[in-house]
């Protein structure tokens, strides 16, 4: 709608009232004015401070209830309008320069619909023509400009407010992976001009160790990667983001000259031909069902890319269509970004307390004030440790950002800096054991973590240690939960794990948590007799997981259980033989034998076999081991195995598991994006499977593997993106 010129005095016609919908009430003109001072501020923040105090969902729910408010009053959406204009400015710190051309955003949908709507619209307004949706990881890092004349790098920019971005030429200059100069190929050629958009990250795994860095400094550690690559990059001394492990990766192209492509996938053949940082996982793709198959491929698997996504983006392929469609003041018409739940948010750290485990390790976990965040309230956070804690760079009073996962358990990533209150306070370890009060120690000089010594008597220890003896990978006891697990202890039914599987329906009496209001004997005592009578014939190596034995969880057990086939062969065995034993290796036999030294620790073996615990491997030997010989790499993730699990289907069968590819391999298994080792067979000829490979080798043998193995120079599928057509 234009607003020039002498309309804005003419009396308006009725469809033009109509079409401005009904006058804003006070209340909401108040309420537009208060929100759209807010998301400035926060702009500002963001993009001028790299410093946010809130959460882009917080962040995000703002600028969606002023599009409610815009919807309802039209008349609201002015120009001005954080809704109407790309988000974010420049500082003053850096030389103000115009883009070539301008930079946008992106429009967002959250939901199926949204993105159907998108869509809908997107193949009306294409005119008949043919439409394919490129996909793409929204990298979410900063946006940058980089323009090359004649094949050099003349400047680089942040995008300010989408016309005027900040000059950043000499801190772009220090970026691994951004050249000075394009190279080219006979079909690419280098442009006379191009400006090329990309996204500046800030890889994930190496977030920590900056923050770590950076406390160590007395400087505020950031709150995310997204905010770590933005503060590396804009700083005033280039030297400094030449530390920074920052990385490139370009998506657009804004400007040219001398170079115009006919799709956005041969815009990337391009670039990636001139020699600049592509990414490897975009697709075309001909469908919408293949769009939401490739968004819920990466909502699964977003977390083993090396940068922090925040969404995906679909863009129209075809350019003539994207000129079709064109661009609103803020965004492209021919792209969306699909943006995930988000999984971070801010809430304050109340508290920092420590717990006991069943190995007497003392961790310190966050205390939060309850937030939701994926789907459920999240209360609690674990530290892992003291040095942890450290280099988080948290204290107690902070506003922190908490991130969950998906399934993962949910984590602090870092504090608030700039709502760090006057009394927030460090976090120091206790020196005594919060429920045995006996002294805290490292068990060695220079360990990280520190123990309750207390092993047998510990009140947590030993709560833990029975309540892990009811887990899947050990007894698997269903009747022992954590409150049963505490009640037994706590009412003195029970002294510690050895007197577990002797009980009788006499003794669970002794205990009011296991007797009805009447006083009958309860339907939980009851199950629990059972649970324990079947859990007595548990597989050897899930006993052995079950004695907490340090180090020994279920790919250890399962390899001691295959070597040695009973517990009395394991506890007489000298470091040496345990060492020996495939699987094993020299830090875990050292903790199996330490254990068997510790008279309580036989006394609890001799109690488990007098209630008639199954305690040796019957049928051990006359296992098949068809993988028996065989050496294997696992590399990359799959998607039906976890690595452990992995590990342990091949050992089963009498394979052996190795770290590193050598001529001597006899297969890798490969999945999800694999690692140099992929690389390393190839060059070896080693023969390669895949996933489904891997499953014929189980269950078929290498013989029958071998026919599906890959192997030598794999085809090249690096940016062949396009679908076939
Ligand atoms: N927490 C806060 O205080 C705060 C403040 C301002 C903005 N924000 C965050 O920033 C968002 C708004 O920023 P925005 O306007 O840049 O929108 P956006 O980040 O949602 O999307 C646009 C940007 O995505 C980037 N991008 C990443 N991968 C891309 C790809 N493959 N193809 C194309 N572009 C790609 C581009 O740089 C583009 O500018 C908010 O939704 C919020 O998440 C947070
Ligand atoms: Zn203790």
């Amino acid at each position: 709608m234009s607003t020039s010129g002498n309309e804005l005095y003419a009396t308006p016609t009725a469809e033009q009232v109509a079409a401005a919908g009904a006058e804003p009430t006070a209340a909401a003109r108040q309420r537009h004015r208060e929100i759209s001072e807010q998301i400035d501020d926060h702009q500002y923040r963001y993009y001028v401070l790299d410093a946010p105090t809130v959460s882009d969902a917080e962040y995000d729910r703002l600028m969606r209830e002023l599009e409610r408010l815009e919807d309802e009053f039209p008349a609201l959406r002015t120009p001005n309008s954080p809704t109407q204009r790309v988000g974010g400015t420049y500082s003053t710190q850096f030389t103000a320069v115009e883009h070539v051309e301008r930079m946008l955003s992106l429009s967002n949908a959250v939901t199926a619909e949204e993105l159907t709507a998108w869509a809908n619209r997107v193949e009306r307004e294409a005119g008949g023509a043919r439409v394919s949706y490129l996909c793409e990881l929204k990298v979410d890092g900063l946006a940058v400009d980089l323009v090359y004349r004649g094949g050099r790098l003349v400047r680089g920019a942040t995008r300010g407010d989408g016309r005027t971005g900040e000059d950043i030429t000499p801190n772009v200059r220090t970026v691994d992976g951004i050249p000075d100069e394009l190279t080219g190929s006979d079909e690419f050629p280098v442009p006379a001009l191009v400006e090329v958009r990309g996204e500046i990250y800030f890889p994930v795994e190496r977030f920590t160790e900056l923050n770590a860095s950076l406390v160590e400094q007395g400087k505020p550690p950031f709150a995310n990667p997204r905010n770590a690559a933005a503060g590396s990059l804009r700083q005033k001394d280039p030297r400094i983001t030449a530390q920074r492990p920052l990385r490139l990766i370009v998506h657009g192209l804004g400007a040219r000259e001398g170079f115009e492509p006919a799709r956005q996938s041969e815009a990337y053949a391009a670039l990636q031909a001139w020699g600049l940082p592509t990414s490897t996982r975009w697709r075309v793709v001909s469908s919408l069902s293949d769009v939401q198959d490739y968004i819920a491929y990466y909502g699964k698997h977003r977390h083993q890319v090396e940068h922090e996504i925040d969404g995906v983006v679909v863009k129209v392929d075809e350019v003539s269509v994207q000129r079709r469609l064109g661009a609103t003041s803020k965004a492209p018409r021919w792209a969306i970004a699909y943006k995930y739940p988000p999984e971070e948010v801010n809430t304050k750290l109340t508290d920092i307390q420590v717990s006991v485990g069943r190995t007497g390790r003392v961790t310190p976990y966050a205390v939060l004030e309850p937030v939701r965040v994926a789907g459920s309230t999240v209360t609690f956070a674990t530290l892992h440790n003291a040095s942890e804690v450290k280099r988080k760079g948290v204290l107690i009073g902070d506003t922190v950002v908490v991130r969950k996962a998906g399934d993962v358990i949910p984590e602090v990533v870092g504090p608030v800096a700039d709502l760090r209150p006057a009394d927030a306070r460090e976090f120091v370890m206790p020196s005594r054991c919060p429920e045995c009060d006996t002294p805290l120690r490292p068990e060695k000089e220079g360990d990280a973590d520190i123990r309750c010594p207390n092993a047998r008597y510990c009140p947590a220890q030993r709560r833990e240690r029975v309540f892990h003896l009811a887990g899947p990978e050990s007894f698997d006891i269903e009747a022992l939960g954590y409150k049963a697990a505490t009640a037994l202890l706590d009412d003195g039914v029970i002294v510690d794990e050895g007197d577990l599987f002797g009980l009788d329906a006499k003794q669970l009496a002794a205990s009011p948590f296991f007797v009805n209001k009447d006083g009958t004997l309860g339907s939980n005592a009851q199950a629990l007799l059972e649970h324990l009578a079947a859990a007595k014939s548990t597989p050897l190596w899930r006993v052995l997981v079950g004695l907490s034995i340090r180090r020994v969880g279920p790919v250890a057990a399962r390899a001691l259980a295959r070597e040695f086939s009973s517990i009395e062969r394991i506890a007489n065995a000298d470091r040496a033989e345990l060492a020996a034993a495939d699987g094993v290796g020299p830090a875990i036999a050292e903790a199996v034998h330490d254990w068997f030294t510790v008279d309580w620790h036989r006394e609890i073996i001799d109690k488990w076999r007098a209630a008639g615990v199954r305690m040796a491997e019957e049928h051990a030997d006359d296992e098949p081991r068809p993988l028996a010989g065989s050496t294997i790499v696992v590399t990359g993730s799959l998607a039906a195995y976890s690595r452990d699990e992995a590990i342990e289907e091949i050992q089963s069968r009498g394979g052996k598991v190795t770290g590193s590819v050598s001529r001597k391999t006899d297969f890798v298994v490969v999945g999800e994006n694999p690692g140099s080792k992929y690389d390393k067979a190839v060059a070896l000829k080693v023969p390669v499977l895949d996933e489904d490979g891997f499953a014929v080798l189980l269950s078929d043998g290498p013989e029958a593997a071998a026919e599906r193995a890959q192997v030598g120079p794999a085809e090249d599928t690096t940016g062949s993106g396009v679908d076939a057509e």
